[in-house]
Parts: structure tokens; sequence; C-alpha cells
């Protein structure tokens, strides 16, 4: 088992990851159990293949649980949802000290985190996060949310969970365009400012894709133990520096919105479209050596992730695409930071660029 630890004071936490730890969930959640009881919320996809793991583990364990089954899919990021988490939750009297359990990839995180965030004005949650993306990404730092009409993520809190248990062995049984998906949320973390790592994805994301058992769980510690550092030091994504997890999302949130936040683009790919966009973009700007940019798309390309708009099946304009940014939390009177790139590995916060040129550049690259 490694382990990573986010330092943030009274709200720190351990990120434990194990191959087979679901099996072990009685004994590494027994001191998680308040009252010798969960509340477990997942879907419909990670019940039927992962939900028995953990109650039986539980069961030998002693401890108590109840289960609510959401359907599966980025549709459940929503108001009706929530209120059907909160109400199950009231009806099963939890309190404020219990921790209810997401168990699944990022939409269950992010909508279970949000519902523990204003139950009773904020109860305890615990991550044990099923997909690629959410054991790398999502079910670490607190970013809770649901999406609303206008985009992606617009209604949530910045709520820690108090445990995340990550189990690479759930990866077994996910379809082979999920951790793809999540892959592009790996790479994001060389392409941030880890061109070493970028450099490891190159050489490991066959072997990883395929299942490898250790390029897995070296891509998941690596990933945590950049995400945790970063939490750590701006955990409200308020100096600037948290903002750098969001390269990509940008332009992707504006895909992901063109394409319904439906199955037609899953998140992690339309992330990976988006950092090749602002990798290209960079490029075009003078800002980045094209080389790079090329390499960036011809990696992502290369496994099997959308690198143009193109790609991501989608032939909105420029203008069409930059209208969705302008609900970007980024957002400063007015005017939209983005997250651009002088090089692999050199991720910056750019807050002078102009949208027309933005929109310029998503015409071209059509
Ligand atoms: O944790 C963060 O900070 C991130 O930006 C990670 C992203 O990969 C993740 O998709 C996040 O939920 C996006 O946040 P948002 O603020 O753009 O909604
Ligand atoms: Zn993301």
């Amino acid at each position: 088992m490694s382990r990573v630890e986010v330092a943030l004071g009274d709200r720190s936490y351990a990120i434990d990851i194990m191959a087979g730890a679901l099996d072990r969930a009685g004994d590494l959640l027994a001191p998680f159990a308040r009252r010798g009881r969960f509340a477990i919320v997942t879907d419909e996809a990670v019940a039927q293949a992962q939900l028995g793991r953990l109650t039986a583990s539980l069961d030998a364990a002693g401890i108590a649980h109840a289960v609510i089954i959401l359907p599966s899919g980025e549709a459940t990021k929503s108001w009706a949802s929530l209120e059907r988490v909160t109400d199950w939750l009231l009806d099963r009297e939890v309190e404020r000290n219990d921790n209810i359990i997401a168990l699944g990839g990022g939409v269950i995180g992010d909508l279970t985190g949000f519902a523990a965030s204003i139950l009773k004005r904020g109860c305890g949650f615990v991550q044990v996060p099923t997909t690629l993306l959410s054991q790398v990404d999502s079910s670490v730092g607190g970013k809770t949310a649901i999406n609303a009409r206008a985009g992606k993520n617009l209604i949530g809190s910045f709520y820690q969970p108090a445990y995340v248990l990550i189990d690479p062995a759930t990866l077994d049984t996910l379809p082979a365009r999920e951790v793809r998906a999540g892959y592009a949320e790996v790479v994001k973390y060389g392409l941030i400012d880890d061109a070493g790592f970028f450099g490891w994805c190159e050489a490991n994301a066959p072997a990883l894709l395929a299942g490898n058992a250790d390029a897995r769980e070296h891509a998941i510690h690596r990933s945590v133990a950049a995400k945790a550092a970063i939490v750590g030091e701006d955990e409200r994504e308020t100096s600037g520096r948290r903002a750098l997890l969001n390269l990509g999302h940008t332009f992707g949130h504006a895909l992901e919105a063109e394409t319904g936040f439906s199955d037609r683009l899953l998140h992690g790919e339309a992330v990976a479209a988006g950092m090749a966009l602002a990798f290209a973009f960079s490029a075009r700007m003078g800002l980045c050596p094209a080389e790079d940019a090329a390499r960036v798309a011809a990696h992502l390309s290369a496994v099997g992730l959308p690198a143009t708009l193109a790609d991501a099946g989608v032939a909105a304009s420029g203008q069409a695409l930059v209208a969705h940014m302008m609900h970007d939390k980024k957002m400063e009177g007015g005017r939209l930071p983005f997250l651009l790139a002088r090089g692999i590995g050199r991720t910056f916060l750019a807050k002078d660029v102009d949208l027309a040129e933005v929109a310029a550049f998503l015409d071209e690259a059509r």
C-alpha cells in the first residue's frame, strides 16, 4: 500500500492506494464508520461491478450499510439527483459526524461530496473512486459539484473528504474507453509542470492502458502526489496555483457543453482535446514551440484520445464555443484567464488572452 497525504491543517486527510483495497475496506474504513454504519452512494454500473466487494468486506467487519444506486452517466450530476440523495440520507437519519461513502467515478464523487457539504450544513464523506479519472483527479482536492443548464460544475463547493481509498484493481472491469478518458488527466500532470512524467507517459501508456498493474499504480501515485501538493498550496484556487489543474478544461468544458454533457464526449476526452487545443493556441501565439504542441497532440492521438475539434466530433463555430467559455469559473472582471504553455511541463495562467483570437483560432482549427 502507498499513502499520500493532503496537508490542509485540521482538514488534512490520507489517500491510500492498494490493489485489492475494496476487499479490505471493512478494516480500512472502520475508523470512519462513526456509528458502526455507512450510507453508500453509487451508480448502476459500479453497483454491478464493485459494490459486492465493498459490502462483503463491510459485512465481515460488522459494519452496517445502506445503499442508493443512481443511473450511470453525467446526467446524474443534476439538481434532481442531489434532491434524491439528500432526501435519502435524511430518511436514513444521517448525522453530521457520519461519513457517507461515494463509491464510483467523478459523477458520483462530485455529487456525493456536494450533498455531504450541504446536508445538515456539512457532514463527513469518504471517496472510494473506481475509475481512473476519479482515482487520479476528482476524488482528491475537494471540488464538489453538479452541472447547471449553463454549464459544467457551476453549482458546487470546496469540501474535502475525510479519506480517499483507491483500489486500482477496479480498473480491470472498466471499459477501455473510460480508462483512456481518465488517462488524459494523468497526462495533464506531466504537461503542467513535470516534463519527465510526460516522457514516462509516452513510454508507458501502452502498458498502462493494456492493464499493467505496476504502470497503473505508478501513474495513480504520481498523479495524486502532484495534485495533493497543489491543493495543499492553494485549496480554493485563489493564488493561481490550483488553476493549473484546469489545463485543457476551458476548451474542454466548452466541448462538453456543445455535446450536451453526453456520452458522445466523456470529460477526459474533452480535456484531452482541450489540452491539445491549449498547446496549439499557445504555439500559434508564439508562446510555445510548435514541436511541443505537435508532440502533445501526437501522444494523445496515439493512445486513441481526441486531439482536434474534429476528433471530438464538434463542428461549432469559434464564437459558439467562446460563448460557452463565458460561464467559466475563472472569469475575472469580464476577462477569462487561460491555461497556456511555454512548452511541455511549462503551463501558466495567462490573464490577457483576447477572446476574439481564441474564436478565430477555433474557426481555423475546425
Ligand atoms: O481539482 C481541480 O482543481 C481541477 O481543476 C481538476 C479538474 O480535472 C476537474 O475536472 C475539476 O472538477 C474541474 O473544475 P472546474 O473548476 O473547472 O469545474
Ligand atoms: Zn477534469
